[in-house]
């Protein structure tokens, strides 16, 4: 076991408040911890199905698949593109987090970033594209983009809505995970993997093959959710228990990595952290804002070491 599995490990067992929380947390909301697997991931809308995972074969390219936490968005697949729906926060997110991005891969590739099409020339993946709220801005600001998910509904809800509009219908969907396409051999110019950790089975391996996608040299770009007590209260309590934003269930607390976790895994996988931003909501104007404070949502950039550079 390596000083990292160390620490994730010891903190997923030992951490000081995650046992209160749990506990507190299923006293106030009458919750098992198989309660907060798939098995009860429904609300009155939403029936749970088995979810289709192509890539579901017993190999090595297996290794960040969770069935359950899959199972989730399979059950919800449909309202991919209800902007009212479950996935109303990363609509609602979506320019924030492209302004980051935009910013961040064209000083990374030096491109104008007051172009309409600032990533003509780029091939991006975006790894658990989901229905494609992300994909899809891509490809219209230029880049040549393939999506990948582990779920089938997804990629057939993404390539249908991508399908109405000729700029979106160049993207490339395909139900698959990061670990096949490093086994095929795979590169692209960046990789980015949104919302995507906190759902994998082992954030240290996945990290590894978003790295072995990117060409050295390369950008990767991740967000995911802090694990942090005003994380708990926003993101699970509010989030999901009170506004009702998300189905009970969508996250585990536990499953969430700080930022300096997450830095430390990168560099770990070849990649340095050059900048990080947070997400902030706003919640007079209903906007998300970019901003310096990382204690809930935040983004990580980070460029793909040259391993081989010195040689
Ligand atoms: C919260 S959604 C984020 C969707 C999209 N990245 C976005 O931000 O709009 C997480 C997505 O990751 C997918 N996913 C979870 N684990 C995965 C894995 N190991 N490999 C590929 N996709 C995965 C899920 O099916 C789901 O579509
Ligand atoms: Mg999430």
């Amino acid at each position: 076991m390596n000083q990292l599995q160390r620490i994730l490990s010891a903190r997923r067992l030992s951490h000081p408040i995650i046992s209160p929380l749990r506990f507190l947390h299923r006293r106030l909301f009458s919750i098992s911890d198989a309660d907060a697997s798939s098995a009860s991931f429904s609300s009155s809308h939403h029936k749970i199905q088995t979810p289709e995972v192509k890539a579901s074969n017993k190999s090595r390219s297996t290794s960040s698949l969770k069935e359950h936490e899959l199972a989730k968005f399979s059950a919800i697949a449909d309202t991919w593109w209800h902007s009212e729906g479950p996935f109303k926060p990363l609509h609602l997110m979506n320019p924030t987090r492209l302004a980051f991005i935009r910013s961040t891969l064209c000083r990374h590739f030096s491109k104008d970033p007051s172009s309409a099409r600032p990533f003509e020339g780029l091939r991006l993946i975006d790894v658990g594209c989901g229905g494609g709220l992300l994909s899809e801005p891509l490809a219209r600001m230029g880049a040549t983009v393939t999506g990948i998910d582990a779920v089938d509904k997804n990629v057939k809800i993404a390539r249908l809505h991508a399908d109405m509009d000729p700029v979106t219908s160049t993207i490339e969907y395909h139900c698959t995970t990061a670990e096949k396409l490093v086994d095929e051999g795979q590169t692209f110019d960046a990789v980015l993997a949104l919302e995507v950790i906190e759902h994998v089975a082992n954030p240290a391996e996945f990290c590894k093959s978003l790295s072995a996608l990117t060409v050295p040299n390369g950008a990767t770009l991740l967000s995911t959710i802090n694990r942090s007590m005003r994380a708990y209260a926003s993101a699970i309590v509010a989030a999901e228990y009170i506004l009702r934003w998300l189905p009970k269930g969508t996250h585990q607390w536990s499953s969430f990595l700080t930022p300096e976790e997450l830095t430390m895994i990168l560099q770990r996988a070849s990649v340095d952290v050059k900048e990080m931003a947070g997400f902030v909501y706003n919640p007079i104007t209903g906007r998300w804002l970019l901003s310096d404070d990382i204690s809930v949502n935040f983004i990580a950039y980070g460029t793909k070491r040259n391993d081989l550079g010195d040689i």
